[in-house]
């Protein structure tokens, strides 16, 4: 038997149900077949793939170092934790969730404290005041640094911080912070505010590939079923199908459909007959349904796809041309 393809999951917290929703959506069942305490699992519609449950931040350096083949993280990690990490790993797909921004936050009431360049003057002053240098409590360690020499701010230091980083300022160990963030409760909760240019990332989770990863024939091809499967489902989800039949459809009404309604013809043009079939972007099937049945067109029928599968695979071709490179 070859060895296995091995995609690393989260195995708890917010990412992890979205995950395998994720991959339910895409038609790939991920299962633990030892029971929930277990942390090796399978697909259940495909042979030779070992699903790794990992904590997000492990899944990133689990890709650096080619232990895995595939994994579901957070880009804010893979960016923090990789070094160069465009060169190490590929983010094949943004997934749609665990969405949240990376951000430089600072206290509420520092009112003229509004940008990074009010900051770096604030910065200054506090050195040359204090005789020390502004402390900002972080994970993002690596983050916090390049994004502060983009601005020019030089004055400061990084208190790590592994957990409830937003409490820093109100009990005195940093004056300010760099934090992950998605509605923006705790940072409130905690007299905290966003500086205006002060988004470092936005981050949502990803499917990401590893280059060093023992890339054989057997784990390529399953990769590209999984990418398979994931490419139909997020295709069908951009689009519904709409079909009808009228004789006044023709090539003009066609083209103008296309570019008055972002529709796309999957199957080509009318019949003779004038049945056609069309993808349309959902928010727009109200006004094509319309502009159909103007146009002479008795009864429109509207439904939801599943999968469309493509002949080009966008995803699997991103993944080849990173291993290439
Ligand atoms: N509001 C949020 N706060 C933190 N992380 C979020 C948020 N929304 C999405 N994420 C994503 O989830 C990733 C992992 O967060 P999560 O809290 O689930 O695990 P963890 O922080 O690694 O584990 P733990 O919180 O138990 O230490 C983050 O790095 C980020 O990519
Ligand atoms: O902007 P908000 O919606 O308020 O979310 C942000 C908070 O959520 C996360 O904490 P988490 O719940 O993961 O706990 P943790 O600090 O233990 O990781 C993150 O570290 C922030 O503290
Ligand atoms: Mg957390």
């Amino acid at each position: 038997m070859t060895t296995p393809l091995v995609l690393a999951v989260p195995s708890k917290g917010r990412l992890q149900e979205n995950a395998e929703a994720f991959f339910a959506r895409a038609g790939l069942t991920l299962s633990k077949p030892r029971g929930v305490r277990d942390y090796r699992g399978t697909i259940a519609e495909l042979d030779n793939v070992e699903i790794a449950y990992l904590s997000a931040s492990e899944i990133a350096s689990q890709l650096a170092r080619g232990l895995v083949h595939l994994g579901v993280t957070g880009e804010d990690l893979i960016r923090e934790s990789i070094v160069d990490a465009d060169k190490r790993v590929a983010l094949i797909n943004g997934l749609g969730f665990g969405s949240a921004n990376v951000v430089v936050a600072v206290p509420q009431s520092w009112i003229d404290v509004r940008t990074m360049a009010d900051l770096d003057d604030v910065t200054t002053g506090f050195r040359a005041q204090h005789n020390r240098r502004m402390r900002i409590a972080t994970k993002y360690i690596n983050l916090t640094r390049a994004f502060f020499a983009s601005h020019g701010v030089v004055d400061y230091r990084i208190v790590e911080s592994a957990g409830a980083t937003e409490g820093a300022p109100a009990v005195g160990t940093a004056e300010m912070i760099v934090d992950i963030t998605t509605t923006g409760a705790t940072l409130t909760a905690n007299g905290l505010r966003v500086l205006d240019d002060g988004v470092i990332l936005r981050s949502q989770a990803n499917l990401v590939a590893s280059r060093d990863a023992d890339w054989s024939s057997g784990a390529r091809e399953t990769t590209r079923i999984i990418l398979d499967h994931i490419a139909a489902r997020a295709r069908a989800s951009q689009y519904r199908e709409v079909r009808t039949r009228f004789t006044g459809c023709d090539t003009a009404l066609f083209t103008e459909a296309h570019d008055r309604f972002g529709v796309v013809s999957p199957f080509g043009g009318p019949t003779s007959s004038g049945m056609v079939t069309l993808h349309c972007p959902p928010d727009r099937l109200y006004a094509l349904a319309g502009f159909l049945r103007q146009h002479g067109a008795e009864t429109v029928s509207i439904a939801s796809l599943d999968y469309v599968f493509d002949r080009e695979n966008p995803l699997f071709a991103k993944l080849e041309a990173f291993l290439r490179t």
